[in-house]
């Protein structure tokens, strides 16, 4: 089993959603590595004051508005948008206190080629896509290596990220489909869930009584799964009654093109990954 030092220093740079939900659950994990990490392991790097004020009286975490501030790190959690990513590589990318970190990206598109044009000569480099599930411990990430990252590195994230829910390690090649399944999977969950509320709704439903079952039944589909070890195959053909409702509904879902839209929406993420990379 990998270990942390419990002395490890860990920077984020960017405190929003993604950098707060992975620091967050790293303190709260009881599990190996993460469980002896506390807030005084971390420092965070946010230029927005209001993120900075909320990560420290929520956490007690140290904050400094730059990159450049921070004075020291084993670790650096890269979770700004691939926008800026270039901009805040280059910014610290002679400082001595990052010469010989770990990067961890968390980067939609951006890959380890193009992060490691910026990043000092002696860094090693893991790239990941993990997804919001992991602020309630049930996340899915993806991790892959890069030119300079050792199997320890690799290893490692993937261990941290396992605190978190399941990780994955693949190869590079397949990141950008990754994120446009697992990364955007929960907005795609949560669009069905509310479709199935409108169209409950539009049965005669009360709209919040929709939206429980329509979650529940979500919830509990995945469990079932879970704990049967159901392929998705079985678990779709037990429900379906010959000759019943269910059929009549898939059938009409088939026709307005619901499996073609899964398909045209994933492909479009893996573009626009492909983008935000060059960006
Ligand atoms: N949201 C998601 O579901 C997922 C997102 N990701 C990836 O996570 C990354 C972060 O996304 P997300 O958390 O959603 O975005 P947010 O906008 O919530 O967070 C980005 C943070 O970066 C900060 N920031 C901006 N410029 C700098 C800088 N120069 N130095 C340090 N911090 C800076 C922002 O600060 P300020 O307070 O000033 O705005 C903001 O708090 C992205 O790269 C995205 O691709 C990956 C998987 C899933
Ligand atoms: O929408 C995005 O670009 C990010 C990456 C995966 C989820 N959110």
């Amino acid at each position: 089993m990998v270990q942390l030092s419990k002395d490890v220093r860990i920077a984020l740079i960017g405190g929003g959603k993604m950098g707060e939900a992975v620091m967050g659950g790293w303190i709260a994990s009881g599990k190996e590595p993460a469980a002896s990490l506390t807030a005084e392991n971390f420092v965070v790097a946010n230029p927005g004051l209001p993120r900075r004020e909320h990560l420290e009286q929520a956490y007690g975490v140290a904050c400094v508005e730059q990159a450049v501030d921070i004075d020291a790190a084993d670790i650096v959690v890269l979770a700004v948008k691939p926008q800026v990513m270039m901009g805040v590589l280059e910014a610290i990318s002679s400082e001595p206190q990052f010469a010989e970190c770990l990067f961890v990206s968390i980067a939609a598109g951006m890959t380890t080629e193009r992060l490691q044009t910026a990043l000092p000569s002696r860094a090693r480099l893991v790239r990941t896509m993990p997804n919001t599930p992991l602020l309630v411990g049930a996340g899915a990430t993806t991790v892959c290596g890069s030119a300079s990252a050792t199997e320890g590195d690799i290893e490692l994230v993937q261990a941290l990220f396992s605190c978190l829910g399941a990780a994955f390690v693949v190869d590079e090649d397949d990141m950008d489909a990754t994120g446009a399944l697992s990364g955007s999977g929960p907005a795609y969950v949560a669009a069905m869930i509310e479709a199935l509320t409108a169209a409950g709704a539009g049965e005669g439903l009360d709209a919040g009584l929709a939206e429980q079952l329509a979650l529940q039944t979500v919830f509990g589909t995945a469990e079932l799964m879970r704990e049967t070890g159901q392929t998705p195959e079985q678990t779709r053909i037990a429900v379906c009654s010959p000759g019943g409702s269910t059929l009549a509904a898939l059938a009409a879902m088939d026709e307005a093109g619901l499996s073609r839209a899964y398909e045209a929406g994933v492909r479009a993420a893996v573009q626009r990954s492909k983008e935000l990379g060059a960006c």
